[in-house]
């Protein structure tokens, strides 16, 4: 088996004159979580989005469990499943019509078993019966969890997974993701929560500016001094200022 699921090299994008992504690499053992971390406008999403197919680079290599993910893009898709940053759904379907259709697009055939599978561990047996316009920000998560592992891939690709989950969803999240990679599938997610990364992950990339500044597995990252420290000493360098903000001051 190939020990790497995903190996990217040199991606770039540009965006106008701004260069979002700078010559990323990045290298996904398989059977592992890897953590994509780095500060607001780091890259992390766009860095997602031209790794599922979502943005076109302007340069660089994905290899996606041995397929060239930008020239082969239905074989990329038939292996990864893909939270994306912002989930765009058909707003007036529940999420049980969803991953119906969805199942539908991808010719499963036990869908019915699986979905309700999905609901189930997922916490979704209210959530997914509510029109997805009327769903909380948390549910809608879940939804677009369940929707990336349905048709079983091999790779998930995951934005911001915890955002806006209680920690209940959390940890039922992190049940299934620990299982998914247990049975040899390999999970890269992006986070701001340092400790989610050192609970969880096996590797971490930190992004800032666009660029790798730091790769590897996670205690080797994190050293002596715990990743949230480290993080802070790699990218601290754009720290918010300082200003005093007396006026907010009461009295
Ligand atoms: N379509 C776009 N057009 C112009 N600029 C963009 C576009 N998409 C992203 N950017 C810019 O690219 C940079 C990287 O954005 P990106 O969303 O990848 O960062 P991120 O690391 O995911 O940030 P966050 O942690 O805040 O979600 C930001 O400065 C952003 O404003």
């Amino acid at each position: 088996m190939d020990e790497t699921a995903l190996k990217i090299r040199g991606l770039t994008k540009t965006f106008g004159t701004y260069r979002a992504v700078d010559q990323v690499d990045l290298t996904v053992r398989s059977g592992t979580f890897h953590g994509m971390v780095g500060p607001n406008g780091a890259g992390k999403s766009t860095t997602i989005g031209m790794t599922v197919g979502l943005i076109s680079p302007d340069a660089g290599t994905i290899d996606l469990l041995g397929a060239d993910a930008l020239a082969d893009r239905p074989r990329a898709r038939a292996l990864t499943g893909v939270l994306p940053d912002g989930l765009d759904f058909p707003e007036r379907l529940t999420g049980a019509e969803l991953l119906r259709y969805c199942a539908g697009l991808r010719g499963i055939r036990d869908a019915a078993a699986r979905i309700g599978e999905l609901i189930e561990v997922l916490g979704l047996v209210k959530g997914a019966a509510t029109p997805l316009a009327d769903c909380s920000t948390g549910t809608r998560k879940k939804v677009g969890l369940a929707q990336a592992l349905l048709h079983a891939p091999r790779l998930l690709v995951l934005d911001e997974p915890f955002e806006a989950v209680d920690p209940v969803s959390a940890a039922a999240i992190r049940r299934v993701l620990r299982r998914f990679v247990a049975g040899g599938g390999t999970t890269v997610l992006s986070t701001h929560s340092m400790l989610l990364v050192e609970q969880l992950c096996d590797d971490v990339t930190v992004i800032h500016q666009g660029r790798v500044v730091a790769a590897g597995p996670v205690s080797e990252v994190a050293g002596e001094i715990g990743l949230e420290e480290r993080f802070v000493e790699l990218v601290g360098a754009d720290a918010p200022g300082s200003a005093d903000l007396s006026w907010l001051i009461p009295g």
